[in-house]
This record gives structure tokens, sequence and C-alpha cells, in this order.
């Protein structure tokens, strides 16, 4: 199988890394000198630096040369790229081939979830989602994980089940397309939510409050938004929520670190070589909230700090004042 990996950053070259295994598979850099440096010397010093690569691993900096060989394509590209990077490709894809999206976020503007963006640039693709806790650096230091594709047509969910599966990455199935890509975009805002915590030491307890109710909150706007409140509950929600706000890798939670140890947004970002998606998925949670008169307090609070409206222990301060209602929610 031919795979072609658009994308070389973090996700992508892991991704990349693991399918050139078992499959013929190149990936594209978009940054001078990088796929040269991955195919010759087996490293991505930029985004994967201590890691080394497989031998079986090539990429190339040719963006049509990767999309026109592809029986497969995958999309390591974060969402504000993302519709860019496939207009610049539509005309070079082959006919039908799976297009799998890595991204976890949700398009600025038009609040599109990413394989909604595959639809409408590449229609006639099947699209999918590659969703679920998945840290890259600990996939690529040969840790097991389990992670979810996501897509409508059963036949293609099995296809891309067996062509992505490996021994230490378990690839589960979910026809709830809608549900797994939205519970993966927001748990980012709620992992800067539980970083702020930790930067506060605000304790464990706390933490532990704003993390459930946080996922309370995502179930809601993302049953409002057409997913199954139960894929809230698995994988690509409670998992990676679980993954992403406790571990010292995640991008999101150490952007809600540094917000809670008094630090100011540009500065965090301006230091970072690596995307943090949450930041700007809280805006468009919160102009969804506002679409759908959702009162989604912890996106709107978290939304207010990284607007510089009011600091994390202001935030934490308010999040106390809100008043306790039923714990169930109403999906
Ligand atoms: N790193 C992880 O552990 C991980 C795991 C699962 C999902 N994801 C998701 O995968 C997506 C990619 O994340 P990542 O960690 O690889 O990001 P990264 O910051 O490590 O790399 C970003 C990649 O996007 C490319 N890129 C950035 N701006 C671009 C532009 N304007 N045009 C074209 N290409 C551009 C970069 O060249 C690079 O290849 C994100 O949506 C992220 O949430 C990441
Ligand atoms: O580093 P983060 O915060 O982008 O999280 C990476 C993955 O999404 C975890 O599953």
């Amino acid at each position: 199988m031919r795979i072609s990996v658009l994308g070389a950053g973090s996700w992508g070259t892991t991704m990349a890394a693991l399918l050139s295994k078992r499959h013929d598979t190149l990936v594209w850099a978009r940054e001078p000198g990088l796929a040269e440096e991955i195919s010759d010397k087996h490293h991505n010093g930029l985004f994967l630096p201590g890691h080394t690569l497989p031998d079986t691993l090539r990429a190339t900096g040719d963006l049509v040369e990767a999309t026109e060989r592809a029986q497969v394509l995958v999309i390591g590209i974060p969402t504000h790229a993302f519709r860019a990077v496939l207009d610049g490709i539509r005309d070079h894809v082959p006919p039908w081939i799976p297009v799998v999206s890595l991204a976890k976020g949700l398009e600025q503007g038009s609040h599109l979830r990413m394989t909604q963006v595959v639809e409408q640039v590449l229609p006639g693709h099947p699209p999918a989602a590659l969703t679920g806790p998945n840290l890259a650096k600990e996939i690529l230091s040969g840790k097991a994980a389990a992670t979810v594709i996501a897509t409508e047509n059963a036949t293609v969910a099995k296809t891309l089940q067996e062509i992505l599966q490996r021994g230490l990455l378990r690839v589960y199935t979910n026809g709830d397309v809608a549900g797994c890509e939205l519970g993966g975009a927001l748990k980012n805002v709620i992992a800067i939510a539980a970083g702020m915590a930790e930067g506060l030491a605000v304790g464990d307890n706390t933490r532990a409050a704003v993390i459930t109710r946080g996922l309370a909150e995502l179930t809601q706007l993302g049953v409002a938004m057409g997913g199954r409140a139960a894929t809230f509950a698995g994988l690509t929600g409670l998992g990676d929520l679980m993954a992403t706000c406790l571990s010292q890798q995640s991008r999101n939670r150490h952007v809600g670190e540094e917000l809670g140890k008094g630090r100011a947004l540009p500065d965090i970002l301006d230091e970072m070589v690596m995307v943090a998606e949450g930041v700007r998925t809280t805006q468009v949670a919160v102009e969804l909230g506002d679409r759908l008169g959702l009162e989604l307090p912890i996106c709107r609070t978290i939304g207010r700090v990284l607007d510089g409206e009011m600091t994390a222990k202001e935030a934490y301060a308010g999040l106390r004042n809100i008043p306790a209602g039923e714990e169930a929610g109403p999906w």
C-alpha cells in the first residue's frame, strides 16, 4: 500500500514512521531541509528532537509528488492550514482514495470539522479521522496506545483499520465521526483549563472537578452538534481528555500551566515550535455555544483568559461562583 502523509510535524512524522514499517510511506515536509534530514539522517530535529526514525521512512519537500502517488492520503496539518493545503493539492489527488485527518480542532469562521473540510474541498473521497489518546512521542518510543478510525462507511473503516493497525497501536472503528472529531477538538480546551489548575497549584480535587465538568461540557456541545453521548465516554472523549489533561507532554496543557503561572499568552506561544490547537478551538467553541444557546462556563472562562480579559487566577475564582445545579447533563 502506498501511503502519503502530508505534514512532518510531531504527529505526522510519528504516524508516517509507524506506517513505514508495513507500507510504502512518504511524508511531505514543508520546512526547508527537513525532508533530507528525515530520509538521510532518520531524524526530525525540529519536531521530534532526540528520536530516531526508521530507515524505511522516506520524505519529500514536493507536495505534488507526495499527493500523486498516494493510495491513502493522511493529513497531519493543523486546522488553521488544513484547508489551504487541501486546496493546493485538489487537482493532484488520485480518484476515490480515502483521506484521513489527524488534526484535532475546528475551522475558525466556518466551525467545520476537518472531515467536513475534506468533503468540501475533495468531494468523492471517503473522509476519515484518526483520533484518540495519542501523544506522539510516547507512540514513537514504542509504547502501546489505542486509537479510533472514525468514518461513516463500514467497509472503508475496516480497510483503514487493517492498514493502520500495528502491534502496539490498537485501532478501533467508530461510525460516529462527528462525536469522535468533536471530542478530539474540544478536549484541548479543557486541557488548557487543567493546565491552569496545575500552574495555579489549586490542588488535585479542583483539577479533577474541572476535568469532569469539562467532560460534561464537551459532551453537551458535542451532542448538540450531532455526536452520540456514548462516544464522549470512549477513547476519543474521556480517553483523550485524560491523556491530554494529565500528561506533561501535552502542548495544550502546557499553555494552560504557563498561563496559570501568570505568563502572557503571546510570550508562551512565541517560544513554542509546535501547535496548541485548543487556543484557536476555544474561540470556535464559544461561538458555537452562542449559536446553540449553551452556557459552557469552562470554555467561556478559558476564552476570556486567552483574550486577556481576565487572569487565570481570576478565572478559577470565578468558576467557584457559578451555581452548582443537577450533575447529570440534559443529553
Ligand atoms: N503531536 C501529537 O501528539 C498529536 C497527537 C494527535 C493529534 N495531533 C493533532 O495533529 C495535528 C498536527 O499536530 P502536530 O503535533 O503534528 O503539530 P506540529 O506543530 O508538531 O507540526 C505542525 C505541522 O503542520 C505544518 N504546518 C504548520 N503550518 C502550516 C501551514 N501554514 N501550511 C502547511 N503546513 C503547515 C508544519 O510544517 C508541521 O508539519 C494537530 O491538529 C494536533 O492537534 C497531534
Ligand atoms: O500535545 P497536545 O495537547 O496537542 O495533545 C496531543 C494529543 O492530542 C493527545 O492525544
